[in-house]
């Protein structure tokens, strides 16, 4: 399994040009870190690490649900107190009833010494179960308001993190650990107040066995430790077994989302694929199963040796027993008290061992979780605090960008490049030669590394305000949001004052987007979500129609910057014709640019910027470059060439 796992680097070596090797088969959805840390933290599971670890995982757990339910919270540590308490008082009562009714003397002489503790023992049992119902459905309502804190702290700090982190390796596997931990948050909290109720009703044992013979103390420890051990060594296989088939669980849910999301749902059936991706789906599951079937073989040999060291201490303390009865060491009634607080201690401690090992394998996940939270996973957006007014020039020195990873060649190298206010900017290229990546570059998503300078008005961009940056720019990205809300929602994004519909419609209508919800049949309430109820579908160019529109109402709340990622691709003739017209109306007071594959288009810019292979290899007016030889021309000619082969004559 492990050699079917390394990385290509590890199984081939770097070739003379210093690129990576082919590998030898292909490659499979793999996370992209070889040693798992989880791995070492999994070996790390032991009865000592877990008996230290506790204390400080029930306080977290308490803590998260104190936050998200102070009074809850509150009642129900009481209603646990109040439940171990009268828990122990009924053990002690048990052995004052089984003392009495034991005894020396007449059967009517015992029942009148036993009633005052048989009273005791139905009370406390009574109000034991009234308080279980108590802690039962103040858990209920703790534990879901708990696991909805935790989803929404974990939601925020996610989209905190700088655009960057996404391309990290590591940053998927980090946030799907978190998103673990936080699901896992509920259970955690009944697993503390299991410890808890447990190790109230252990020392309540306890203090029986003490109080009946001291010798009888060990045979607590007798009773209980091997399935303790046991159960602290199986957390720690099933733990192992997961983190190895990682990367297979996370490869089923990847595929599983390509085979039912909608879509995909199209080319799933008309590319026919579903044999195909449904053999990988089985091939990972196998490997899943195979780990699993053999961790499952190890735990149960674990809890057999468990099981017969428990059944060796259980004929021990028999054998104790009879000892110290026969020898006149304890009484009868007081024998039969102690098999009773043993069972009950025995019980206490395979509850605290058991939500212990639990508590602590969450716990695991619980760290994943506030180390995400603390710094939405290592990349969380810290820059300078200066808020920008519109940019009047953005400048850009010596601009290199890499992508993470050793597969990728630098998507941008050496770029310097002057944008000034009022002018509007055509990026032209092929495709992957880098204009997406500046775009990013320019509207603040990136930073720029090493020795790469990006100014709005002589600031560096890494020194601006996030929040005040971005309020500059207004973007239509190459993969523009479908949002599944109504169409005006689409369109403002909730940032309006006044009429809400009435801010949609005035955008709207720069781009025909209004003409499209015309015919919804609720207009602008209409939820732009096929398939729920009420909600209607766009055509392509619809929704592109509302992406622009969404980037020209952000423009009308003043923006300085105003990018424009082929805003155009999925345009009708009319729509695209009025699109760009607007967008050269929108020009003055702001930086405009804009990605076309479309050359003809480009001639609304001021000036045309060429790239190739990350490189700015040409500048100019439009008409410049369409009269100068380079690589604008050559594009230029082979988009207006639309000669095809003649047919070759038949035979
Ligand atoms: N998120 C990413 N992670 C890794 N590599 C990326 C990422 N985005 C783009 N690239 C790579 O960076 C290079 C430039 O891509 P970019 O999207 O900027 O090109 P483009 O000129 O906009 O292309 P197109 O015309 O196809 O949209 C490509 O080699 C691409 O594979």
């Amino acid at each position: 399994m492990t050699e079917t796992r390394q990385t290509p680097v590890q199984e081939t070596g770097p070739r003379p040009d210093g690129r990576a090797e082919q590998p030898e088969h292909d490659e499979e959805l793999r996370y992209q870190f070889p040693g798992d840390k989880r791995a070492s933290v999994g070996t790390s599971i032991s009865s000592r690490a877990m008996v230290r670890r506790l204390p400080e995982l029930i306080r977290r757990s308490l803590a998260l649900a104190w936050h998200a339910d102070h009074r809850s919270t509150l009642l129900l540590l009481l209603a646990q107190a109040a439940s171990g308490v009268f828990g122990a008082l009924a053990l002690y009562a048990t052995t004052g009833t089984l003392t009495a009714l034991l005894g020396p003397g007449p059967v009517t002489t015992h029942l009148r010494s036993a009633a005052p503790s048989l009273t005791l023992l139905t009370v406390s049992a009574a109000l034991r179960a009234a308080l279980g119902i108590a802690v039962t459905t103040l858990s209920g309502r703790v534990g879901p308001r708990v696991n909805r804190d935790a989803d929404m702290a974990l939601i925020e700090a996610g989209c905190r993190a700088e655009l960057a982190a996404y391309d990290q390796p590591s940053y998927n596997e980090s946030w799907e650990a978190a998103d673990r931990g936080a699901a896992t948050t509920p259970d955690l909290l009944t697993s503390a107040q299991d410890v808890i109720a447990s190790t109230v009703s252990l020392v309540a044992a306890a203090g029986v066995l003490a109080t009946l013979h001291p010798l009888l103390l060990p045979f607590l420890l007798l009773g209980s430790v091997p399935a303790g051990l046991a159960a602290v060594r199986t957390a720690r296989i099933h733990y192992l077994a997961t983190i190895t088939t990682n990367d297979e669980r996370a490869a089923l849910r990847i595929y599983r989302w390509h085979l039912i999301d909608k879509q995909r749902a199209d080319q799933v059936r008309s590319d026919q694929v579903l044999d195909f991706m449904l053999a990988k789906y089985r091939k990972a599951e196998a490997r899943i199963v195979t780990v699993t079937d053999k961790a499952g073989r190890e735990a149960a040999r674990v809890s057999l040796l468990a099981a017969l060291a428990t059944g060796a201490g259980a004929a021990l303390m028999w054998g104790a027993l009879l000892f110290l009865v026969s020898t006149g060491r304890i009484g009868l009634a007081a024998a039969g008290s102690a098999t009773f607080a043993l069972r009950t201690a025995a019980s206490s401690v395979q509850g605290m061992v058991g939500n212990g090992t639990r508590l602590y394998r969450m716990g695991l996940y619980l760290d994943d979780y506030f180390a995400f939270l603390d710094s939405a996973g290592g990349h969380r957006i810290a820059r300078g605090e200066i808020v920008p007014g519109p940019p009047k020039t953005i400048e850009v020195t010596s601009l290199s960008y890499a992508y993470p990873g050793e597969q990728q060649e630098p998507a941008l190298r050496g770029i310097d490049l002057t944008l000034r206010q009022d002018e509007v900017v055509a990026l032209i290229g092929q495709n992957g030669s880098g204009k997406s990546t500046l775009l990013k570059l320019l509207s603040g998503l990136y930073l720029p590394q090493g020795d790469g300078r990006i100014t709005w008005d002589g600031i560096p961009i890494a020194d601006l305000d996030a929040d005040g940056l971005f309020r500059q720019v207004a973007r239509v990205p190459q993969e523009f949001a479908r949002w599944p809300l109504p169409a005006h929602e689409n369109i403002h994004l909730g940032r309006h004052d006044g009429d809400p519909v009435q801010a949609a419609r005035d955008a709207a209508a720069l781009t025909g987007f209004d003409e499209v919800v015309d015919r919804l049949r609720s207009g602008w309430r209409t939820l732009l979500a096929q398939g729920w109820q009420g909600g209607a579908e766009l055509s392509g160019g619809g929704w592109q129609r509302a992406a622009v529109a969404r980037a020209f109402y952000r423009t009308a709340r003043q923006p300085g910057l105003l990018i424009l990622d082929e805003p155009t691709s999925d345009l009708d003739p009319r729509a695209e014709h009025r699109i760009l017209h607007a967008l050269r109306a929108l020009a003055p007071g702001r930086i405009t640019l804009l990605v076309t594959h479309n050359l003809a288009n480009a001639k609304l810019a001021d000036r045309v910027v060429v790239m190739d292979q990350g490189r700015i290899v040409q500048t100019g007016t439009w008409d410049e470059l369409a009269h100068r030889d380079g690589l604008f021309r050559e594009l230029l000619d082979l988009q207006r060439d639309r000669t095809v082969p003649a047919p070759r004559p038949a035979p």
